[in-house]
Parts: C-alpha cells; sequence; structure tokens
C-alpha cells in the first residue's frame, strides 16, 4: 500500500500522485500533512530546496476543502506566474481522479478576462500573484469571505518584489479565523518577521538543519579575473557537454547580455527575467521544459521555486546579492531525491563570500580549476565518441544507402575508419583550442586578495565612484527612500550629498555611497539596532552594475561550442540548403568544403581573440 494513504490521503488521489512517481512521501510530507489535515493550526514548514513543499500543503488542500461548494476556499499566494502555474499545474495533477475541483491560476501579464471567466464559473483554490489578485479584488469580482486556508509560498521573495501592502490588502479581505501556511527552504530573519506578522502562535516544523542546502548538491567555485570571465563560464559549459543548466545573474541586463552572447556563439541558451513579455517568458520556459534550450540564463527572481527535472548543473555566472538566495538558486538542481552541482564562478576578492555561504549551507565548496583547453577536447571527443556507440540507428531509412557507403570504405579497416571518424571532430577541437590559455587566476592575485579577505570584497564595487551598500531595512519596516537617507546620515554621520541611488524593497534595501565614505558607513552602523535587531549594512556583491562592464569581458573572452544536439531543428538539409548563413550551418558547410579533417559546427571563437578580429556571423533567430 502507498504509504501517503497511512497519511490520511484518499485513494483518489493517491493513485493520482502514485502515477506522478510518489512512492514514499518526502520527510516534509510525512511530517507536516498529518499536521495540516487537523486544520486547526497556523503553520511554518521549513524543508530543503525540492523536497516536495508543494505537495506538502497541496494534498492536505484537496483533502480540507469541500469540493461540492463552488466558491473560493484557499488562495495560494507566491511571487512570480511561472511558479503560479507551476504549483496550478501540481494542484491540478493530484487531483485529475477527483470531480468538480477548480483550481485557478491568477497572475499578472495574461487576459484578465479569461482568469475572471474562470472566476465567475467557480473556483475552489485560487493560485495567484500578489499584483493581479489584488486587481480582482479592487473589480469587486472574487469574495473571499469563505476563505479557510491561506499559503503563503516563497514569502520572502514576494516581500522582496515590494508585494508587502498587495499582501495586507488581499489578507484584508479573508476571514480572521482562516488558518495561514508558510513554506520555505530558508528561514532569513525576513521570513521569522513575516511569520510573526501574519500568523498566530504557529506550529513550526523544521527538517534537519535550519537554512542549510540539500545535501545531494555539490558546489564549486572557480577563481577567474574579471575580464576572463565569459570565456571562462563557456569553457565550463564546454567541459560538460550533456550539461542541462541554469545560469544566475545579477541583473536582468546582465541576464539579457550573456544569454545574447551565448546565442550568438551558438550555444542552445535563451534568458528568462522580468523584462520579457509573459509570451516571451512561457516560450522560454517551454523550450526550457522541453529540453529543447540547454541553458537558462535567469535572475534570481524569475526562477525562484522553479521545478524542472534533472537540471544538472546551476552556475553562479554571478554570485547573488543575499546569501539565502545562493540556497534558492543552487536548489533548482538536485530535486527529487537527485544529484546536482552548483557552481560559482568567482574573482579572488569574492573568497570571503564563498565562506560566508558555506556558513549558511552547512557544506564546503570545493575548489575548482578551469579546464585546459586539451582537457575540454578529451571530454568534448569521448562525449561524442559515447553518443555514436549508443546512437539508435534507423534502419529502415540508413539501409538504401549501405551499399554505397561501404562502397566509400571499402579500402580501409576497421581501426582505420574509427580513426577517422574520431579525427573528424578531434581535428577540429585541437585546431580550435591550440592556443587556449589559462584561465585561472593567477596564484599569486589569489593570495594577495586571500590575505585582504572580507576587506576585499569591500573593494569589489572596482572602479565605479560609488559602492553599492545592503542594509537589511525595507519597506516592510516602513522606510521610503527619504526616510532611509536620513536614518544612514544620522547614524553613519555623513552627508546626505555623498549618498547615490537608493533601492527600497521589501525587507531589504540598497544605497549607494561614495567610496571613500563606505569604512565610516560600516564602522559607524557597528552595534547600532532597529526596534530590537541588528541593523546590517554588507557590501552589495559585485557594485553597481554596467552594461558595459560585461561586453567588455566578452570580447576579451571569446569561446564557445557549437552545439548540435537537442536543438530545435537545424537539420542537415537546412545545413546544405543554408548556404553559411547560420554559423552552425554555414561552418558546417565551409569546412566540408575544405578538407576533411575539419568537419566544422564544432567549436568556435575559442582563440580569445577579440571577437572584432574574427569573421563576422549571423544570429540564429
Ligand atoms: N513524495 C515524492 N516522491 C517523489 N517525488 C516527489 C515527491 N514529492 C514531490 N516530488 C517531486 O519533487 C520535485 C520537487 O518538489 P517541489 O517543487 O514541491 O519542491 P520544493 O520543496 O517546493 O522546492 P523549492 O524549495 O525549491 O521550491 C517535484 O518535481 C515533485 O514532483
Amino acid at each position: 500500500m502507498n504509504p501517503f494513504i497511512n497519511l490520511g490521503i484518499r485513494h483518489d488521489i493517491v493513485n493520482a500522485i502514485s502515477e506522478l512517481g510518489f512512492e514514499n512521501p518526502t520527510p516534509i510530507q510525512e511530517q507536516s500533512i498529518p499536521v495540516l489535515l487537523t486544520g486547526s493550526n497556523d503553520f511554518v514548514g521549513l524543508a530543503q530546496t525540492g523536497t516536495g513543499k508543494t505537495a506538502a500543503f497541496g494534498l492536505p488542500l484537496l483533502e480540507l476543502l469541500d469540493f461540492e461548494e463552488n466558491h473560493p476556499q484557499a488562495l495560494v499566494l507566491c511571487p512570480t506566474r511561472e511558479l503560479c502555474l507551476q504549483i496550478t499545474n501540481d494542484i491540478k495533477n493530484y487531483a485529475k481522479n477527483m470531480n468538480n475541483v477548480h483550481v485557478v491560476a491568477v497572475y499578472g501579464g495574461a487576459s484578465i478576462q479569461d482568469q475572471l471567466r474562470q472566476i465567475k464559473r467557480g473556483v475552489q483554490i485560487v493560485v495567484a500573484t500578489p499584483g493581479r489578485m489584488l486587481d480582482i479584488i479592487n473589480r469587486k469580482a472574487i469574495d473571499f469571505s469563505k476563505v479557510k486556508f491561506v499559503v503563503l509560498d516563497e514569502a520572502d521573495e514576494m516581500l522582496n518584489m515590494g508585494f508587502q501592502e498587495d499582501i495586507d490588502s488581499i489578507l484584508s479581505t479573508t476571514p480572521d479565523e482562516k488558518k495561514t501556511w508558510l513554506f520555505s527552504a530558508t528561514m532569513p530573519s525576513e521570513v521569522r518577521r513575516i511569520a510573526k506578522k501574519y500568523m498566530d502562535n504557529p506550529f513550526e516544523l523544521t527538517m534537519g538543519e535550519k537554512n542549510t542546502g540539500n545535501v545531494n548538491i555539490d558546489h564549486e567555485y572557480y577563481v577567474v579575473r574579471a575580464r576572463d570571465k565569459y570565456a571562462a563560464f563557456k569553457r565550463i559549459v564546454d567541459n560538460n557537454p550533456s550539461i542541462f543548466g541554469i545560469v544566475f545573474c545579477r541583473t536582468k541586463i546582465e541576464t539579457q547580455e550573456i544569454a545574447e552572447s551565448l546565442m550568438k556563439d551558438g550555444y542552445n541558451a535563451d534568458s528568462l527575467h522580468g523584462d520579457l513579455s509573459q509570451q516571451q517568458r512561457d516560450k522560454v520556459m517551454k523550450r526550457y521544459r522541453e529540453r529543447s534550450l540547454q541553458l537558462l540564463i535567469a535572475t534570481d527572481v524569475a526562477a525562484r521555486g522553479i521545478d524542472v527535472n534533472d537540471v544538472t548543473h546551476v552556475i553562479n555566472y554571478s554570485l547573488p546579492d543575499e546569501i539565502e538566495n545562493y540556497t534558492h538558486r543552487s536548489g533548482r538542481t538536485a530535486r527529487a531525491g537527485k544529484t546536482g552541482v552548483s557552481i560559482a564562478i568567482i574573482n579572488s576578492k569574492e573568497l570571503g563570500k564563498i565562506r560566508q555561504i558555506e556558513r549558511t549551507i552547512g557544506k564546503k565548496f570545493i575548489k575548482a580549476e578551469i579546464p585546459t583547453g586539451f582537457d575540454v577536447c578529451e571530454k568534448q571527443l569521448f562525449s561524442l565518441l559515447h553518443k555514436v556507440h549508443n546512437v539508435t540507428v534507423n534502419e529502415e531509412q540508413i539501409e538504401q544507402y549501405i551499399p554505397r557507403i561501404m562502397d566509400e570504405f571499402k579500402d580501409l579497416d576497421k581501426e582505420q575508419i574509427i580513426k577517422r571518424f574520431a579525427s573528424l571532430e578531434f581535428n577540429r577541437f585541437l585546431d580550435y583550442y591550440q592556443n587556449a590559455p589559462d584561465l585561472n587566476a593567477p596564484a599569486d592575485d589569489r593570495m594577495r586578495d586571500g590575505e585582504r579577505g572580507e576587506r576585499g570584497m569591500r573593494d569589489a564595487g572596482g572602479k565605479s565612484e560609488y559602492t553599492r551598500l545592503f542594509i537589511n531595512l525595507g519597506s516592510v519596516d516602513e522606510f521610503n527612500r527619504g526616510d532611509l537617507l536620513g536614518y544612514i546620515c544620522n547614524n553613519s554621520k555623513i552627508s546626505g550629498r555623498t549618498v547615490g541611488k537608493i533601492d527600497v524593497k521589501g525587507v531589504y534595501s540598497f544605497f549607494e555611497v561614495s567610496n571613500g565614505d563606505v569604512d565610516q558607513v560600516v564602522n559607524n552602523f557597528k552595534g547600532v539596532e532597529f526596534k530590537g535587531r541588528e541593523v546590517r549594512i554588507e557590501i552589495s556583491g559585485e557594485g553597481t552594475s554596467s552594461p558595459r562592464s560585461g561586453g567588455s569581458e566578452r570580447r576579451e573572452g571569446g569561446g564557445g561550442y557549437q552545439r548540435r544536439e537537442g536543438g530545435s531543428g537545424g537539420g542537415y538539409n537546412r545545413d546544405r540548403n543554408s548556404g553559411g548563413g547560420e554559423r552552425r550551418e554555414g561552418g558546417f558547410n565551409r569546412d566540408r568544403n575544405k578538407s576533411a579533417g575539419s568537419g566544422g559546427g564544432g567549436f568556435r571563437d575559442f582563440s580569445g581573440k577579440p571577437r572584432e578580429e574574427r569573421p563576422e556571423r549571423r544570429r540564429r533567430f
């Protein structure tokens, strides 16, 4: 018998989740389901990423609601539409054998009329992002007066996005006696505050140690010079031929730029961030889920909570500003008991940050070396041979060509044929990587910066006049920009004129101060408390983002490998007919005409030559 039955889940649901491969409850499900089924507590559930928190609240909701009634009884709030659709889809899957279960996804960027129509028809479970939900409430198009349960998923992210007031307004339309459940992978002090604000004496369940990362993830870091970052990143990708990864950048601009460069360099990559239209985002997610994209380049917000099967690598192209976000990022791999690798590409000044992350996730990073060009060649060669070995032969189609193929090879023995097939790729790889520079930061760099330790991070603002600082106060603490400016100046005794941009978020904010004032601000804030809580000031990430810096790194970086597998289309015929229009195909044609030894398609631009020195290529899309 499926053990979910013993937890109190009915057969119809158990049959449906069995089909999804849920044979045993995960620890958070095992512990939380019996508590939630009593329906009598507010609840906080903390468990590592990818351990099934959606079902931990979704299954009890299906048990507790009355599906004979067609009014909203449960509201799930989450930060992004991707997550909203994912949760809706998950709950619908659990309920597929039940009658009259209506779940609606309410999120911005899509037709509100469709959503209103679905609501009008009658729903019991509403899964929503706060902005659109409030819009619908303001139109008086939904009645939450009989809501029994509210679930806050990724609540800290919702507040960071500035949804505090919206959430307050939404919850004010639900009855006081409803129960509120909060699930999270991390418990920053901000989440604790949320629990305090929205819950009454919640039952708290923590699986394992608080805030620790998923134990199935291996963490690696690579130290490179800033100007080599893009090339190093691509070499890491090239060294993992079967990579199916999510790459995190810090800003939307950086995300877009890296994705565009990767596409130009022939990778199956695309970006996911908040400046894309809903249609674009949906399309990207669909392609990624179907694995026709190999690399998804994303911001923290866009990829929070995303559950895609078998992500092999998470790459931190830039480290996150908030350490908790590292846990959420790396948690996109190693889901549902699988394993995965999380990689950070850092400069030597960021070693201190790696140590901080290690303390938070409770696991050590492995220091890795950027592979040499030769290592990559070898990896790609054997990956190719492996593919040749395992390829499914279409006997019917190939049959007609066999006599001609045999005739072509009649003067070669088996060993010679194998050597030639292998060389076809290997020659090109060698050729491509022959001048590959060592991309690891020189040891003396690391030593110097390592000695400076945390102080080194402080200099990360680089050449900008201003340094961007993080403060753990935000709109939740009722600060607006003016208040925060006053608060900073009063406490650190600096003039308001030397403060640059102030960016107030939900539970934290960023502000810029001139480089010369950084020490004074940090020192004068030592020991300062706000409402009994220690005020934290930290240097933020890599300083103010500048679109230009990414561009110059890439120009120097070069590199790139033309993905041929897994992509959508781009078939042999098109290759032959395209006349060299697209890089991949063009390369193939050109190379075929040149000599047997350089088959084309494979590695590109590795030489590290500036882009301008390379032949012009057209984009693929
Ligand atoms: N009991 C189970 N057995 C097998 N697979 C499961 C089980 N429960 C959930 N899963 C699968 O595990 C994956 C992760 O689940 P889910 O997205 O709910 O994780 P999560 O804990 O919410 O993660 P995150 O904190 O990253 O949002 C999903 O693909 C889900 O289908």
